[in-house]
Parts: C-alpha cells; structure tokens; sequence
C-alpha cells in the first residue's frame, strides 16, 4: 500500500550505477524514440519502477498498471504536481501559460472547470460542433477526392486527416469556421512551435540548462510567438466584439468556442479575494495548448487507424457491415445518437489507442511531498514519468500485444470491460493518462474519432497501393506519427 512514511529506514526505488555528479544525464538527454528500448530494458532488470539521476536529482519512471494505479489513482493528489516548466516557455509565454503548466492547485482547478464546462462538455460540446463537424468531414472528403484525382486514385491520407481536425479544432477554440489557408498557416505554425520545443526528461530538473541548450532557438521561438499573435489576436478581438454585441442584444451565439470562456474567465491576481481577467497574450498560450493538445492527438488516431484499415481489409468491412446494419436504408451522413449502436466502431478506436497511443509518455509529473510506494521512497521534488506503451503492450494483460485485433474489446475479450478512465481497480491500457490530471478532452476527441471515422468509411473504400506496403514503425516523439505515411488507394463516391 501507498503510506507517507516519517522517520523509518527510507529507500528509493531502484537505479542503475550513475557517474559521480552527472548522474544518468547522458541517458535522460536522449529524445524520446532512443529512450525507450533503454527504459524497457531498465524494467526487465530493476523492476516496474525504478529511478534515474540527474546529478542528485531523481527521476522516477513507473512502467505498470499496479502501480500507476497506486501512484495516480490511489493517491492521486501527491501525483497531481507538474515539474517547472521549461525557462525558454516561461520567457515566451509567460507564467501564466497551458493548464498543464499551471501547478496544481485553486488556479489549476479554475482552468480545468472551465475547459471541461465550458468547451468540452457533452451538452457544449454537441451545440457548437455539429455543424463544425459536418464542414470538418466534407473538407476530409474533398481534399481526399482531389489528391486522388491529381494521382490516379492514389492518396497520403495524413494531410488531409489533419486539414480536417485542424479545421474542426480551430473552428472550437476561435468560434469561427475559417478558411482552408488560415488553418493550413495554424497548423503549419503549431507543428513548427513543437518540433522546436524538445523536451527531454533532464531538462525538466533543470531549467537553467535547458535555458542555455535552448538559448539558439530562442530567436525561432520569438518568431513562431509573433506569427500566433498575427493569427491569433485578430480572431479573439472579433470574437470579443461579438460577445459584447451578442450581450447588449441578448442574441444567442451560433457556435460557443474555448475563446469565449477565456474572455469571461476571471483568475486570482494577488491578495486573496483579488481577481482579473486574462491578458491578451496569455489567451494566446491558452489557444495555443487548446490547439496542440487536440489536433495531433486525434489526427495521429485517425492516421493510425486508416493505415490499419488499408492492411486489415477484414476489419474494414466489419465496420462498413455495422455501419450498414444501424443505417439500413438511410442515406446521407451518420449522425451521433446512431454512433452509440456501434461497438465495433468503438472497439477499433480503442485498439488503435491501445496499440498505437499517440503519446508514449504522460506529460512528466512530479510530487511535493514525500511519498511511499511499496517499500520505496519517492523525494520530494522528485519528477514521474509514467510510460503509456508498456502498459498498453504488456503481454500479462494483453494476448499477442503487437497484432492489432480491435475483437480483444467485443464481449469475452479481455479488453471488454476496460475503463480508459482508469477509475477502476485495473489499469490496463492509459492512452489519457489518470487520476487528476487525465486528459479533460477524452470525451469530446472519441466522439469526434468515431464520427470521421464512421463517416470516411461510409463513403470510401481505403485498398492497399500493390507495392507500397504500410509500415506500422513510428516516429516517436512527443506526438506519435508513422515514420513513413503510408500511401492508399481510395475509391470515392462522386461529390
Ligand atoms: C485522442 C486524443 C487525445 C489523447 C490520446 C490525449 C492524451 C492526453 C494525455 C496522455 C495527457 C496527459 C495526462 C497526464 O499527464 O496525466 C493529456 C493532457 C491534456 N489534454 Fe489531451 N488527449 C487527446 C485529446 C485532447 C483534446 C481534444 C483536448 C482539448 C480539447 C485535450 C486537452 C488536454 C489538456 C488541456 C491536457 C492537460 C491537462 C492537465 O494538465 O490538467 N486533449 N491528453
């Protein structure tokens, strides 16, 4: 059991021999593809949890279901802290950043009530994205029909899986449908603002390193920072304007957005009982969170999962004869209650989340307090890294881990009864995360998986391209991807 332990022999949980001073630094530094092989090796011989040094400084990685569940769940409070963040996010973007920057505490909870209330929630969630949805799909169809035109039926489904959730995405957060060359530059500045932002697990202890490796970026930074606010501001000062009209008139909004909550949002600002409004630049971080923790995420699963549709030529026509056995004669697109009335939709989702999550690592925490696990101590101050994949793929829960067999979460699988909630006893898959940090966008990102997905699938047939094999290696860094897109045939109904 999990205890805090006072004044009895105290013992971290096991680490490899590290070099006087340095620690494991060379080991922590690696980007995360090279880690991996490493930690699952460490697992084999130390233990499903164990520590690495930076200098002196512990870094803890827990590698199973048990004891995640004892750390986040259990206790899920002690878990609940995030390391500093990075100095060169801080200089950017200021304190007052992400919610996933924001410690743990009165603030955090604000900002979290507010993103799952206001944006997220089942009943928000289905007003404003309808129809943000039906415009989302239809330009997923017709970048697809064009590419396929222009290449003799021949697609790299990626670009338009995240032309269409960058769209979806945008359009939720600024509560406008914009067009395709804006969302394109959104995108385009996000993905540029990540690939720069590596973040390597010792870098976290270590701000004012991490300040002097990154100081050559920082210029890039800047740059990236200028052209979200070129983007950006226009789009919070319209929506402003709107509210303030939408107030004075008492008209209803056609769609609300995460810029509306923003904007109302009051936060403390000094003595206790003291409150402001947000800055401009501080929605724009905001923004800036929204938009990257949505739009890789969901695109990475739906690319993941047409990839797998292209080579299990079974399993796609399991899901278009669901499709036809709730839609019967009904044309035209499937609408959410029907999506409800298919559990195999949802069973391929939740493998593709189980066999390809699209982050390997939760984002890192840390506790601030002594904590107990088993016999062990984790410090104070000490940062946690919990590993998705060696849950997901562990050979004790799951049968054949790396075949991709979405049946595992039909009835009398051994998927069937799991929570990716993670509230139960049993962690066997956390492609979200758990305990009080858990992602708050699960619901809504499922939702929005199973309509595209339903939908594509509705209208297209995805066919291998004979020579290009799809190769399921990835690319891991902070967002999974697939190392090399693959390529499909598709075969489309006219427009
Ligand atoms: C398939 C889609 C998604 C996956 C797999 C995913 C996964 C995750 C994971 C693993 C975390 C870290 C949890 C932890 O450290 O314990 C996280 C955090 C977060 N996610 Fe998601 N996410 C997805 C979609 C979304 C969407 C659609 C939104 C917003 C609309 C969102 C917003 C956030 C935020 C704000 C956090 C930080 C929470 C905090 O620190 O309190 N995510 N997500």
């Amino acid at each position: 059991l999990l205890l805090k332990q006072r004044g009895t022999r105290r013992r971290l949980p096991p680490s490899p021999p590290t070099i006087p001073i340095l620690g494991n630094l060379l080991w922590l530094t690696k980007p995360f593809s090279q880690m991996e092989p490493m930690l699952h090796r460490l697992r084999a011989k130390y233990g499903p949890v164990f520590t690495l040094y930076v200098g002196s400084r512990p870094v803890v990685f827990i590698m199973d279901g048990k004891h995640v569940h004892r750390s986040l769940v259990a206790n899920s409070e002690a878990f609940a802290h995030s390391p500093l963040p990075l100095t060169t996010s801080v200089l950017i973007n200021g304190n007052l950043s992400s919610i996933n920057n924001t410690p743990y505490g009165s603030l955090w909870r604000i900002l979290r009530r507010n993103i799952a209330s206001e944006v997220i929630h089942p009943s928000k969630a289905s007003m404003s994205s309808t129809q943000v949805q039906r415009m989302a799909l239809d330009i997923l169809l017709k970048s697809l029909r064009k590419e396929a035109e222009a290449n003799g039926g021949v697609v790299v489904p990626v670009h338009s899986i995240e032309l269409c959730i960058a769209f979806l995405m945008s359009s939720l957060c600024f509560g406008v449908t914009l067009d395709e060359q804006v969302v394109d530059r959104i995108k385009n500045v996000q993905r540029e603002l990540l690939s720069i932002v590596h973040i390597h697990f010792a870098l976290n202890l270590l701000p004012k390193v991490a300040l002097l490796l990154s100081w050559r970026r920082l210029g890039k930074l800047k740059q990236l920072r200028r052209a979200q606010d070129e983007l950006f501001i226009p789009l919070i000062r319209a929506r402003k304007e709107l509210l303030a009209v939408q107030q004075s008139e008492q008209k209803d909004l056609m769609m609300i957005s995460y810029v509306d909550s923003l904007l109302k949002l009051r936060v403390e600002d000094g003595a206790v009982g003291n409150t402001r409004a947000l800055r401009e630049e501080e929605i724009v971080s905001f923004c800036s969170e929204f938009l990257d923790a949505s739009i890789w995420s969901s695109s990475k699963v739906l690319e993941w999962i047409t990839a797998r549709l292209v080579k299990h030529q079974d399993i796609q026509e399991k899901l278009k004869k669901e499709i036809r056995s709730v839609m019967g004669d009904k044309k035209g697109q499937v609408d959410v209650e029907e999506l409800q009335r298919m559990p195999y939709v949802k069973a391929v989702i939740f493998e593709a989340l189980r066999r390809h999550p699209p982050a390997h690592f939760l984002i890192p925490h840390a506790v601030k307090e002594d904590v107990m696990m088993d016999e062990y101590l984790i410090p104070n101050g000490s940062v946690v890294n919990f590993m998705v994949t060696s849950i997901g793929l562990d050979g004790r829960t799951w049968e054949e881990p790396l075949e991709f067999r979405p049946e595992r979460f039909m009835p009398g699988g051994e998927g069937e009864e799991v929570d990716v909630t993670c509230g139960k006893r049993e962690i066997k898959m956390m492609p979200f995360g758990a305990g009080r940090r858990m992602c708050p966008g699960l619901d809504m990102a499922v939702l929005q998986i199973q309509y595209l997905l339903v939908n594509l699938i509705n209208e297209i047939d995805l066919k291998a391209v004979e020579g290009l094999e799809v190769d399921f290696s990835d690319d891991a860094e902070i967002f999974v991807s697939m190392k090399n897109p693959f390529h499909a045939r598709v075969a489309v109904s006219p427009a």
